[in-house]
């Protein structure tokens, strides 16, 4: 596989697209390096599925340059689809066969040499974690073996750059940790380029290079994760007191962001951090104050809607 590191596996400007005077993208610019994961943020509706679409050449923009590995969406669309693999919301496994005959099914779709149909199917089942259920039919797989057969039928045809959409929405944290390893292993080991949807802080964070907020067809953001998150801050600690005089002596003696006298809680800024956790806890110690409860909250969706747009998130209404 060759692995141009550095060159953009993904270049589109000034993107549009509308249903109707339904503007769902509004002039989008994305540069995605080869061998990186870029996240694309944003709430139900905003707009990414249709990115992934007009990317992967399924629907065509209204206006706008867009390159895929080096091709382009619109003059060379064969090009395009022969570099890229897609695992969307609608799954193309079939139910009725087991994972190993869809595996060898889509094979035989992309004419692999016939004697490496079964080595191939035998690799992918390993690496996306499906040897014991190889030989049971699909329709019997959990929601999490199901993605990970339908992003196994993706990989049998090598593509260069792959486009995830929303690839753990609905699974359960145990599923989506799997998925998140093996997205990892594969621009880990393969040099891949992966964009993926997500409506997810945690998901684009753990897994992207670099992320970008979509946000009524317009990228709002865009940056390291790091960047984004020092952008949105938003983590907190929220402290319930047992006693009116501890409550009142923290209140003094923490920064704090929000209170709640009746509730006796106070919110105190933190990312969440093991350090900054330990201090506040050691702090709780020397003053011998009482807390009924701790929690940390680590910035989601919703804080850097809040903290870029001044909007909660809500179903995006696109521009008009
Ligand atoms: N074929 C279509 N005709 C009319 N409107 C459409 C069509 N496809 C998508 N839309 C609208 O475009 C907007 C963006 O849809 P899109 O599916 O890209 O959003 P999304 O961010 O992927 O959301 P979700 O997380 O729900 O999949 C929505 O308002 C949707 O109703």
């Amino acid at each position: 596989m060759t692995i141009d590191l550095g060159r953009p596996a993904v270049a589109a400007t000034a993107v549009r697209k509308a249903y109707g005077d339904h503007v769902v993208l509004d002039g989008i610019d994305l540069d995605i390096p080869a061998g990186s994961v870029f996240a694309l943020l944003g709430p139900n509706g905003a707009g990414k599925t249709t990115v992934v679409q007009i990317l992967s050449t399924l629907i065509r923009a209204d206006a706008g340059e867009m390159r895929v590995a080096g091709h382009d969406v619109v003059r060379d669309p064969d090009a395009v689809r022969a570099a890229i693999g897609v695992t969307g919301q609608f799954s193309a496994v079939d139910g009725f066969l087991t994972g190993e005959e869809n595996l060898l099914l889509m094979a035989d779709l992309n004419r692999l040499p016939r004697k490496e149909r079964r080595q191939s199917a035998a690799d992918l089942l390993a690496r996306l974690d499906l040897m014991d259920a190889a030989r049971k039919p699909a329709a019997t797989y959990s929601g999490g073996m199901r993605r990970r057969l339908d992003l196994a039928m993706t990989l049998v045809g090598r593509p260069r750059v792959i486009f995830l959409d929303e690839p753990t929405t609905g699974l359960d944290p145990r599923s989506r940790r799997t998925m998140w390893e093996i997205i990892r292993g594969l621009v880990n080991d393969e040099g891949v380029t992966i964009l993926l949807t997500t409506q997810y802080l945690e998901e684009a964070d753990r897994l992207a290079d670099r992320i970008a907020v979509l946000h009524r067809g317009k990228l709002v953001a865009e940056g390291s994760p790091e960047e984004l998150k020092r952008q949105v801050g938003g983590g907190h600690v929220t402290l319930r007191f047992a006693d009116p005089r501890g409550y009142d002596h923290a209140a003094r003696t923490l920064d704090v962001v929000s209170r709640n006298d009746e509730a006796r809680t106070l919110q105190i800024p933190s990312q969440g951090d093991v350090r900054s956790l330990r201090a506040l806890l050691d702090w709780l110690d020397h003053t011998s104050l009482t807390v009924d409860e701790l929690q940390v909250h680590t910035p989601d969706l919703d804080d850097v809607f809040f903290a870029l747009t001044g909007n909660p998130v809500t179903e995006q209404e696109p521009a008009r």
